[in-house]
């Protein structure tokens, strides 16, 4: 059996870094988007960083940013992935790629059945399928992956808790989860208690 990809997304502190990496989340965001409630400088997801052992993969968060920006703010936190939201497209996944970087295309439900339908998404990206409102906390209906299911690696993102992962990903079968609301004590702040218990109830499926 594969073993489960477990994504901590919008970390913002020490205690969230370290119950990050001793939970054993294979990966953890940084929330570079304007506006987030967990937006965090390149300096500030340096800094936290060093918390961490090189084995976890560490991902800068972006929507709809210039690609000059991506890859200045990408390169000086040091992250080794970028997970894009927004309405970028494969020249800018490409480059990403080009310049050395881990990619995860973050889409949501309703463009992944669109351009899934339309014969649009390219079948090596690595895919986060979201809510329409990312880190906001809502779960979108399973149902509609049954009639699209996607074939490659795809991580499901959206509303996910320590409650629902469980049978969230033996319905859905992803390659992995992703959750940022559903560890929160608050709007934007981690509780180490809860990513453990996510990260416990997410490999338990
Ligand atoms: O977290 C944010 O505020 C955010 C803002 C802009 C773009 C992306 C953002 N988060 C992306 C994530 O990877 C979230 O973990 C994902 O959307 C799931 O969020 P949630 O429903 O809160 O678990």
């Amino acid at each position: 059996m594969t073993r489960l990809f477990v994504k901590i997304c919008g970390i913002s502190t020490r205690d969230a870094v370290a119950a990050g990496a001793d939970s054993g989340a294979d990966a953890i965001g940084f929330v570079f988007a304007p506006g987030s409630p967990r937006q965090v400088t390149a300096e500030q997801a340096r800094s936290l960083m060093t918390e961490l052992p090189s084995s976890i993969e560490t991902v800068g968060v972006f929507r709809n940013q210039p690609i000059d920006t991506v890859l200045s703010t990408a390169r000086s936190a040091g992250v080794t992935t970028v997970q894009l939201h927004g309405d970028e497209g494969d020249v800018e996944f490409d480059q990403l790629r080009a310049e050395g970087f881990g990619t995860i295309r973050a889409i949501s439900i309703d463009d992944y059945r669109r351009l899934s339908f339309a014969g649009q998404l390219r079948p090596d990206d690595r895919l986060l399928i979201d809510a329409v409102t990312p880190g906001g906390g809502t779960a979108f209906d399973p149902s509609l992956l049954a009639d699209a299911a996607p074939t490659g690696f795809w991580i499901l993102a959206g509303g996910l808790t320590p409650q629902n992962v469980a049978e969230l990903v033996r319905a859905g079968k992803p390659r992995g989860v992703d959750v940022s609301s559903g560890v929160e004590v608050s709007r934007g702040v981690k509780d180490p208690g809860l990513i453990h218990a996510f990260v416990d109830e997410a490999r338990s499926a």
